[in-house]
């Protein structure tokens, strides 16, 4: 790269950086000798919404809460809203919402108690009432937040926060232990947030939910970027289709691979299935024949393009993170 190539390409990454509403330059965090999070880059510009994707330990919970201040970066550059968030968190957090993962706080507080506690810090928060309503828990207003169910836990936690309408939401697993109509509410409540302008940051385990709500995914593992685009574009890239299915775990993944049309065999999960080919139909007949002769009860089929889920699994390996 010659000179003037690199510093237009280093003028365009500032100005990029300058209207980004999260910039996040070569963050390294440790604890102890373990680096958790290495060298990691990536923007978030104004009104996207974001995910993190990564396996259990890839360093996403550590990535937030340095974001939101909670955490100091051992080295790199951490940008929010154009503020440091630790040396500027006083001009920072009230611009900012967030929904933790653990929902223990104030467990003697009613759920309307809370939302009017936290009302009280900002300048102008949304109606308490109507909020609580929105997130579905007018009837459990007066319920105190020991005796919630884990998915109104959840729905608490979203209003907390929602309460001082922020510019950037970050959203830590949001519908972890909701209901799927609780789950249907919260992604309604992303879009509405998106369509109203506001920056989310969301983490998740759940693929459709990336893939329904962000417009860009980064997945990371052993808290390295190792893919970062918009969901069509992850999916698009693989071009193998692929047929699912669900039977008795513990199938011989060779005797799959050795069917005449099967390019891989993979079991991604206790008796789910994966195979790669290029043709459906003649791989369907030798899948079903086999199954039958061998008396293999199938519960279920699905044919189709690779899916975020099976590109997450091939970049982070299949097996169980703790
Ligand atoms: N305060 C801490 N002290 C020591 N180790 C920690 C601390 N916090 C996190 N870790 C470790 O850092 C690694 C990354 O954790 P982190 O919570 O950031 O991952 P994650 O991607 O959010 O995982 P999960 O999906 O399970 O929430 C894990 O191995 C975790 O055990």
């Amino acid at each position: 790269m010659s000179a003037q190539t690199q510093t237009t390409t280093t003028v365009a990454q500032t100005a990029q950086n300058e209207r980004a509403t999260i910039v996040v330059e070569n963050f390294s965090k440790s604890y102890g000798t373990h680096r958790v999070v290495d060298a990691l880059t990536f923007q978030v510009q104004p009104g996207e919404v974001f995910a993190l994707l990564g396996p259990n330990g890839a360093g996403k919970t550590t990535t937030v809460e340095t974001l939101e201040g909670y955490r100091a970066p051992d080295t790199g550059t951490i940008r929010v809203l154009g503020l440091d968030p630790i040396k500027q968190a006083e001009a920072l957090k009230p611009r900012i919402g967030v929904m933790l993962q653990q929902d223990g706080l104030y467990p003697a507080l009613t759920a309307r108690e809370v939302l009017r506690l936290f009302a009280g810090y900002y300048t102008q928060p949304q109606d308490v009432d109507a909020l609580l309503e929105r997130v579905g828990l007018t009837d459990a207003a007066k319920t105190r937040c020991r005796r919630l169910s884990g998915g109104q836990k959840r729905r608490l936690a979203l209003a907390v926060a929602l309460i001082g309408n922020p510019e950037l939401v970050f959203l830590d697993e949001p519908t972890a232990g909701m209901d799927p109509q609780a789950r249907q509410t919260t992604w309604e409540i992303v879009r509405e947030l998106k369509r109203n302008g506001v920056t989310i940051l969301l983490t998740t385990h759940l693929m459709d939910e990336a893939e329904r709500l962000a417009d860009r995914v980064a997945i990371i593992d052993h808290g390295q970027l190792i893919a970062l685009d918009t969901p069509a574009n992850l999916t698009s890239g693989q071009n193998a289709n692929v047929v699912r299915f669900v039977a008795p775990e513990g199938l011989d993944c060779r005797q799959l691979t050795a069917l005449p049309s099967v390019q891989k065999a993979e079991e991604v999960r206790a008796g789910s299935y994966v195979l790669e080919t290029d043709d459906i139909p003649a791989l369907l007949v030798e899948l079903t024949t086999w199954l039958r002769d061998q008396a293999i009860p199938l519960s279920e089929l699905r044919v189709g393009h690779g899916s975020l889920e099976d590109l997450f699994l091939r970049l982070t390996g299949s097996e169980v993170r703790d």
